[in-house]
């Protein structure tokens, strides 16, 4: 796949585009609702003997259109998203730098100097896209050009809600695990390195992986979890207990969340690898125990539990 990043105000040159179908959209996530527009987007392409594109913003729009709200950590950060549309056989991505200037455009020059300059031939959208100066372009003002077709995917909903980002993101801090999940068509996942804890973990028995997230990952409410665990350049699926917090039986006003596992079936010093954590089911919220001993005693229930939870794996 081939990475685009454009700038605007793009320097005008010719950049000799093969004709190509495009999905348009931030796509945080890769959520089922998306991986219909972007199956759509393939069948297009494949129909229409066009090359597989999508374009794409980064950062998310809301830094600069919705600063108390802005997005500054994501589902699948920018490097992950590509690697995945690269897994799915997308040929280009254009990944366009969300400024003021590009937020100020008309509708018009968007769809000029992004889509029809691109020699984009189809364009496939959700049925709520909108770009342009006050969010004023949609589907339908995209159907009026006549230099390439446009297709409106469907809204994919579970119980009438859309699927959307906004919504794992939530569930992901209300611990409703299945559903983002569900949502998302996979277990949600982190990758990062493993890092030096506090080294208690060994002499209480438990010793754990400690994961120091690789990008600004949006990550799930303090907790604990099952889930499981990939070593890059290992097949090996490990399954393990995994805490998310600020270990309070320890810390009175520890900031930093960390992320650790204890895994089962695994005993190798891994320090500097890069991993991939893989969220299942949630378990319990994290506590302040009175100390080790009960703290362990609960470490041990969490253990059997999350045995259990993953048994069918
Ligand atoms: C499954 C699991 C559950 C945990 N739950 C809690 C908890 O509820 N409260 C807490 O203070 N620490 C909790 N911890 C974190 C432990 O305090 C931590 O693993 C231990 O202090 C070792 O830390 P270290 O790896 O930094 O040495 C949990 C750890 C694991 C693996
Ligand atoms: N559930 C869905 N069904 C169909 N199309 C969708 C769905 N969710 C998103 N899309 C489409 O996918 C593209 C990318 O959407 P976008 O990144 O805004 O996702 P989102 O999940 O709606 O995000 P957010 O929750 O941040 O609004 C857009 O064209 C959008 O219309």
């Amino acid at each position: 796949m081939e990475t685009i990043r454009l700038h605007h105000p793009q320097e005008k040159e010719n950049m000799n585009l093969p004709a190509s179908a495009a999905a348009i959209g931030f796509f945080d996530g890769l959520h089922r609702g998306h991986q219909d527009v972007l199956g759509t987007m393939i069948a297009k392409a494949e129909e229409n003997g066009l090359k597989k594109a999508v374009i794409t913003f980064d950062p998310h729009p809301s830094v600069v259109l919705n600063p108390k709200k802005r997005r500054t950590t994501y589902l699948t950060p920018l490097d992950v998203k590509l690697e995945m549309l690269e897994d799915m056989g997308v040929d280009y991505c254009f990944v366009i730098n969300f400024s003021s200037a590009l937020a100020g455009l008309s509708p018009d020059t968007f769809v000029f100097q992004y889509i029809i300059d691109m020699n984009i031939k189809e364009v496939i959208a959700g049925f709520d896209f909108t770009y342009g100066r006050y969010g004023a372009g949609n589907i339908s003002t995209l159907s009026e050009y006549g230099a390439f077709h446009t297709t409106g995917v469907e809204k994919l909903a579970v119980d009438g809600e859309k699927i959307s980002t906004t919504k794992i993101r939530k569930d992901l801090l209300t611990h409703e695990l299945e559903s983002a999940n569900h949502a998302l068509g996979r277990p949600y996942e982190v990758r990062g390195v493993i890092v030096q804890g506090e080294k208690r973990g060994r002499t209480i028995g438990f010793p754990t992986a400690n994961i120091e997230p690789e990008y600004r990952y949006h990550l799930p409410a303090k907790g604990v979890y099952a889930v499981t665990f990939r070593l890059d350049n290992e097949e090996t699926v490990y399954k393990g207990v995994c805490n998310v917090g600020v270990k309070p039986t320890f810390h009175d006003n520890l900031e930093r969340v960390s992320v650790e596992v204890h895994l089962f079936d695994f005993d190798r010093s891994v320090y500097g690898e890069n991993a991939t954590v893989h969220w299942h089911h949630f378990i319990r919220e994290e506590r302040k125990f009175s100390g080790i001993d009960e703290l362990t005693d609960h470490i041990s229930r969490d253990k059997q539990k999350a045995i259990k939870l993953l048994e069918n794996l």
